[in-house]
């Protein structure tokens, strides 16, 4: 191989040029049409109408298979879907904000949990509590090609009942929310940030003032604290619970 020319890995997984001290402004690791690529990739699958149609797992199976074999995705992954798998399982949440949807992997996740925690009636899929909040994931995603192939991805995973894609920035969206009383009288339950570092502090400070975190033992938990890094959202979310390294999980609300 001629010193020019970089190690075949690296075109694989690109994140490992930063290893190599390749400056992150030349590293493309999404929005590049790769995203359409998965599309497509899905609906070719061998198994689309025997395994994926209906099934959240195997779609999701199918994607991790997509980043392994063809090109990177900068999405949360089966290790990091293990622990928010199991979080949600012990916290129970209804009601879930994640701002940075991508193609719809952790919106994926996040429903198929729904709807596994609170169950489905054909007839009443949207199933509401005391506050008349129903179980439902919001999923922000603020390019609209990407949120399109999420919003097609949930509904063959046959998720649209407890994921809504919604397009738009996340201050923008959050505001939004509050003009269209979308919580009713409660507020969010799990709030998800995984969309850009630097605007982790400011979307969680917009979130408190709009009083969507106020419900007892809400969870904040925010990807990608550590690399790239947000520590002024770590200072600012220092005065609470901290749980994890590569994710940083707060517990909020009233009474905590
Ligand atoms: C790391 S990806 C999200 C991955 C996704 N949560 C998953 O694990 O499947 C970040 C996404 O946030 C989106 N994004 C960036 N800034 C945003 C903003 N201000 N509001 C909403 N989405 C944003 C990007 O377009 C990108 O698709």
């Amino acid at each position: 191989m001629a010193d020019t020319e970089e190690p075949p890995i690296f075109t694989k997984y690109p994140s490992l040029r930063k290893m190599a001290g390749v400056d992150d402004s030349e590293i493309v690791e999404s929005h590049d049409g790769r995203e359409v690529t998965l599309l497509k990739y899905i609906y070719a699958h061998p198994e689309l109408d025997t395994k994926l149609r209906g099934s959240p797992a195997a779609i999701l199976e199918a994607m991790d298979e997509f980043a392994a074999q063809e090109d990177f995705l900068i999405n949360i992954g089966p290790d990091k879907a293990g622990k928010l798998g199991a979080l949600m399982r012990e916290h129970r949440p209804r009601v879930l904000v994640e701002l940075g949807g991508y193609v719809g992997y952790s919106a994926i996740l996040f429903g198929s949990i729904l709807k596994e925690i609170w169950g489905v009636n054909p007839d009443n899929a949207e199933v509401e509590d005391e506050d008349n909040s129903k179980a439902k994931l919001y999923s922000v995603e603020i390019d609209p090609l990407i949120a399109s192939v999420a919003m097609n991805l949930v509904s063959l995973a046959g998720l649209q009942d407890f994921v809504e894609v919604i397009i738009g920035g996340s201050a923008h969206t959050l505001r939004r929310f509050q003009e269209q009383e979308t919580f009713g009288n409660g507020g969010i339950d799990m709030l998800f940030l995984d969309h850009d570092e630097a605007l982790y502090e400011a979307d969680v400070k917009l979130a408190e003032e709009l009083g969507f975190l106020d419900k007892h033992g809400a969870l904040i938990i925010a990807d990608n604290v550590v690399r790239p890094g947000a520590p002024e959202y770590r200072d600012y979310m220092r005065k609470n619970r901290r749980l994890g390294d590569e994710m940083e999980i707060s517990v909020v609300g009233r009474g905590v």
